[in-house]
């Protein structure tokens, strides 16, 4: 198996049909280390089938992706079950945040952090950690975290009744204390405003340089992706368009006429 040197992720020929339809088609791309790397194209291109195959949802039918875990171990993420994934690092956000709206804020992220005790349910992860020296280590990492997000001020608070912005920086908070390599944002953007928007750009890049870990946004507006990322990938009809820099894609002709419909 490669060594992967400075890549966290390499997606290597992936296909997947549906019926008929090969909704991703012979697609690679790679992310480096502390790299935030966008994944764009138009509707249906087939953004979210990758982010399904990394994140194991959907099993490809063709195809390697690798990931480089905690210890430089290398993965086959066709191979181990997905909670041996989060545990090595790998772990994602939800297009529409899902947090525990009668819990605090701190409750909230402390689940994140009880990966460790096999938490891949509800139930398992709201379980107290075994003893109460692990929970002040725990609680401690939560501070530290809610600190760095600039929202430790809030922590007793309970989630529900919280704006949006503060919803989203719980939810990163609580992605970190799962000790993420890469994290993968399902549309970040979707539902917000531009100034949200720019506050969210805000956000990735400092936590990209604050935790040291890699990003992917599988995202559909182009606003926020030409703002963060240092790459970008562009797919149309499940196959690569382009791979290059926010200025390099917006300036490719393919890009523009299948994502921007400029002729
Ligand atoms: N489970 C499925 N069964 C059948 N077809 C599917 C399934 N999932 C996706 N598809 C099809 O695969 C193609 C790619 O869809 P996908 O949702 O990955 O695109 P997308 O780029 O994420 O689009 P959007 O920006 O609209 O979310 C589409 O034609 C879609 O209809």
């Amino acid at each position: 198996m490669s060594k992967m040197e400075n890549h966290v992720l390499t997606v290597d020929g992936l296909s997947i049909a549906f019926g008929g339809l090969k909704a991703v088609d012979d697609l690679s791309f790679d992310i480096k280390d502390k790299e935030i790397y966008g994944l764009i194209g138009p509707n249906g291109a087939g953004k979210t089938t990758v982010f399904n195959c990394i994140t194991q949802f959907y099993k490809p039918d063709k195809g390697d992706l690798r990931f480089k875990g905690h210890g430089d171990q290398i993965v086959d993420l066709t191979t181990k079950p997905v909670h041996d994934i989060i545990r090595q690092g790998l772990v994602r956000t939800f297009q529409n945040v899902e947090l525990i709206r009668e819990l605090s804020i701190i409750d909230n992220v402390l689940i994140g952090g009880h990966i460790d005790f096999e938490a891949n349910t509800l139930s398992q992860a709201l379980k107290l950690p075994k003893s109460r020296k692990e929970e002040k280590k725990y609680r401690e990492e939560a501070e530290k975290i809610l600190e760095d997000l600039g929202i430790l001020d809030r922590k007793d608070m309970l989630v529900g009744g919280q704006p949006y912005g503060i919803l989203k920086k719980v939810e990163f908070a609580r992605t970190l204390m799962a000790r993420p390599k890469l994290i993968i944002l399902d549309e970040p953007a979707a539902g917000l405003n531009d100034s949200e928007t720019i506050d969210l750009a805000r956000l990735i890049k400092r936590i990209r340089d604050q935790y040291d870990c890699s990003i992917l946004l599988v995202e559909h507006d182009m606003r926020l992706v030409m703002d963060v990322c240092d790459r970008i990938c562009a797919i149309n009809f499940g196959k690569l368009l382009a791979i290059g820099t926010p200025k390099e894609i917006q300036g490719n002709k393919a890009v523009q006429s299948a994502y921007l419909g400029v002729e």
